[in-house]
């Protein structure tokens, strides 16, 4: 069994409510199982400006199932939630990144992760360090020390 953490993203058609319909889909995901899911957290979109603010949250999962079949199921989910891609860092209603799976280390084509930006996105390290304080990322640096380093910025939880 592995435990999987996800970003969730929106700023697309009703943000929260996308967000509130992919969790309740993580958890009807065959082999899996939603342990645990943080705070909405706002923000304005980092890279272009020309789209609306996202509304983002980490959740955990445990799963059976493998890193590239689990992303298959993430990549469906984005579907029936009529994500479209336009451009690249362009505005969506629904993004899913697989952002930690166990402790691996994966450089597949479909797939890195540790996600590549995660280290410098305080819309998943703050959420993420919210469901787990005490990570410890597979380079061996703790979930901690990346918050001190990233800024807080304009990122605001969500009291709902
Ligand atoms: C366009 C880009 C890089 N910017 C984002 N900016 C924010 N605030 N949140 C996101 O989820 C997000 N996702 C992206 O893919």
């Amino acid at each position: 069994v592995h435990k999987a953490y996800i970003a969730l993203g929106s700023n697309l058609d009703n943000p929260m409510q996308q967000l509130v319909s992919a969790l309740q889909a993580l958890a009807k995901l065959p082999n899996c199982q939603l342990l645990k899911q943080s705070s909405f957290y706002a923000s304005a979109p980092m890279g272009p400006q020309d789209q609306p603010d996202y509304i983002n949250a980490v959740a955990l999962i445990s799963t059976t199932i493998e890193a590239l079949a689990l992303l298959d199921q993430l990549q469906a989910i984005e579907l029936d939630h009529q994500r479209k891609r336009e451009r690249r860092w362009g505005p969506r209603t629904l993004d899913l990144d697989l952002i930690l799976f166990g402790e691996s280390i994966i450089d597949h084509p479909r797939l890195q992760v540790p996600h590549v930006g995660l280290k410098e996105r305080n819309f998943v390290l703050y959420p993420l360090a919210e469901i787990a304080p005490d990570l410890v990322l597979p380079d061996g640096e703790t979930l901690q020390h990346c918050v001190q380093l990233c800024p807080l910025a304009d990122l605001s939880k969500l009291s709902i």
